[in-house]
């Protein structure tokens, strides 16, 4: 049975390898963020179809997938990475209906990682060795020692709306290419490209409950039930600190594993020994790209003083010179925010601002929308200064395509101002003495630092947030060791 995704009027649940509705009968709207509109009805997962996705999860271990070699269960994630570049075209115009960016950055960034996500994990699970250890014993024989990774069994996935198929993916791909099965509960904002992914799946010969999907929300609903089910074995999830916090509580009871990848509040660091041109392109893009709704987004900018004004200046230039405007406008560079409920908490951070006293350098409102988009979730890029460091505005995540200047007068100042929150995700540093950018790199509390560059992203590497911005890496070998369990055999020779 197919999804009816052609029409993208009504999305179901996928358990067991078909597409199913709720027996509740409930459904809820998904809303174009850039015009208001409803574009499908999405069923809504009770403890019941929560229960089969995780049974069905469970079972599959023991299936047609348990037995594959590791050749054949990499082939196949491979196809699958081929059948979501096939159907490119479908999963970009989902995603930008569900999220409202620009094609030509879901088209750069969230379809192809989509791909590659399940391309590199398969190759990397071939070609990463396991330890082994030979040991003396007492009677002269020894012993040897060698660990086997085995998968840990169902994995619960729970993404968030900013990159819906690309954070997806970026858990689904390792985990089967470690010899799970999962079940993924997208984000109720975004739901349809989690679901289109099943037919792919389907295509590619994954066989069936190994790949399962459940709609609904968070508390009370399919996101609750999910990690309240005794059956799954370990939760990834993307998110926001605290819903981090409520699954972490979830996953105690019976001792699962979690792998939190959670907000932050970033900060841009910008020394006067930088190339200004660099450092203003990838400031725009880290404080604006995806209607600055990226958790590694720099909301927090750290000038030094003798470039403050310039900087200040020339990145209100660039923001001013953004294009707002609907996935299918070719020249639109910035899209809506995700709803016009996100909207309501990035203008009520704009008001704050205002209230705290700061300059507004540029935006700070909504700006005008021809009457067909006037529905749609629209907010100006905007830039302040002026702020003290307590003010919310300078501490709290807004993910709102907003950011706030500050200058520094010493590299210890900066260090220890980029360190003042209890955040510790990414961090990007502008400064061409490369002795500096080391030196400063090596003492930001983060997981993830650029220097002279923003989300370049190489696969192979740790991925995650300190402090408050999360619990464990993925990307790399640290992927595979969230999703398998490493067992030692020792053997007595
Ligand atoms: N560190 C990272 O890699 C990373 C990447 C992207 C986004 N984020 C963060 O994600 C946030 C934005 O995403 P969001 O608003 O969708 O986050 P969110 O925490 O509101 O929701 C994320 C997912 O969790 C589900 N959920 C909510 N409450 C739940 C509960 N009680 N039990 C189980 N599931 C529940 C939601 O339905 C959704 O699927 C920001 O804070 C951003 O920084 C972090
Ligand atoms: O919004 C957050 C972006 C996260 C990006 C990744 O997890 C990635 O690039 O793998």
């Amino acid at each position: 049975m197919k999804q009816d995704l052609a029409a993208m009027k009504d999305i179901k649940h996928y358990i067991n390898g078909q597409y199913v509705g709720s027996a509740s009968g409930k459904l809820f709207e998904n809303v174009n963020p850039a015009n208001g509109k409803v574009i499908s009805k999405v069923h809504e997962a009770g403890r019941e179809e929560v229960d089969a996705a995780v049974q069905a999860a469970k079972a599959a271990l023991r299936g047609p997938w348990g037995k594959m070699t590791l050749e054949q269960r990499t082939a196949i994630l491979h196809k699958v990475a081929d059948g979501i570049n096939a159907r490119f075209d479908e999963f970009l115009e989902a995603e930008c209906l569900d999220t409202g960016k620009p094609k030509s950055l879901a088209s750069h960034i969230d379809i192809p990682r989509g791909a590659a996500n399940f391309k590199v994990f398969a190759d990397m699970i071939k070609n990463v060795p396991t330890e082994s250890f030979e040991m003396p014993t007492p009677d002269g024989t020894g012993a040897l020692n060698y660990a086997v990774r085995r998968p840990k069994g169902v994995i619960g996935v729970i993404s968030p709306w900013n990159l819906p198929l690309l954070l997806m993916t970026w858990k689904v791909g390792p985990a089967l290419a470690c010899g799970n099965t999962v079940v993924v509960k997208p984000s109720e904002e975004t739901p349809t490209t989690t679901a289109l992914l099943g037919e792919v799946m389907k295509e590619a010969g994954v066989p069936d409950g190994v790949y399962n999907v459940v709609h609904g929300f968070g508390g009370d609903s399919a996101g609750a039930y999910l990690t309240e089910h005794p059956l799954v074995d370990g939760f990834t999830f993307t998110g926001e600190t605290g819903t981090g916090e409520v699954i972490m509580k979830a996953a105690a009871k019976g001792i699962r594993d979690i792998s939190l990848e959670l907000g932050g509040k970033n900060a841009g660091l910008v020394f006067a020994d930088c190339d200004m041109d660099k450092a203003i392109e990838g400031t725009m893009r880290s404080a604006f790209a995806n209607c600055g709704q990226v958790c590694l987004g720099t909301e927090r900018v750290y000038v030094e003083r003798s470039i403050f004004d310039e900087f200040v200046r020339r990145l209100k230039e660039a923001a001013e010179g953004l294009k707002i405007g609907p996935p299918d406008d070719a020249d639109a560079n910035m899209g809506p925010l995700v709803s016009l409920k996100h909207r309501e908490k990035v203008l009520s951070y704009y008001q704050k601002a205002v209230d705290d006293g700061a300059t507004v350098v540029t935006g700070g409102g909504v700006p005008d929308m021809p009457a067909e988009l006037a529905g749609g979730a629209w907010v100006q890029p905007t830039i302040w200064t002026g702020l003290a460091d307590d003010s919310a505005v300078v501490t709290d995540e807004i993910f709102g395509p907003c950011c706030h200047i500050r200058p520094f007068d010493t590299e210890e100042e900066a260090i220890e101002l980029a360190n003042s929150l209890p955040y510790g995700l990414a961090s990007a540093i502008w400064s061409e003495n490369i002795t500096r950018a080391h030196r400063v790199a090596g003492q930001i509390e983060a997981g993830i630092i650029w220097v002279n560059s923003w989300f370049l992203r190489d696969l192979r590497t740790p991925f995650g947030g300190s402090k408050q911005s999360g619990i464990g890496r993925e990307g790399g070998v640290h992927s595979l060791e969230f999703y398998t369990e490493m067992k030692n055999i020792c053997v007595k020779l």
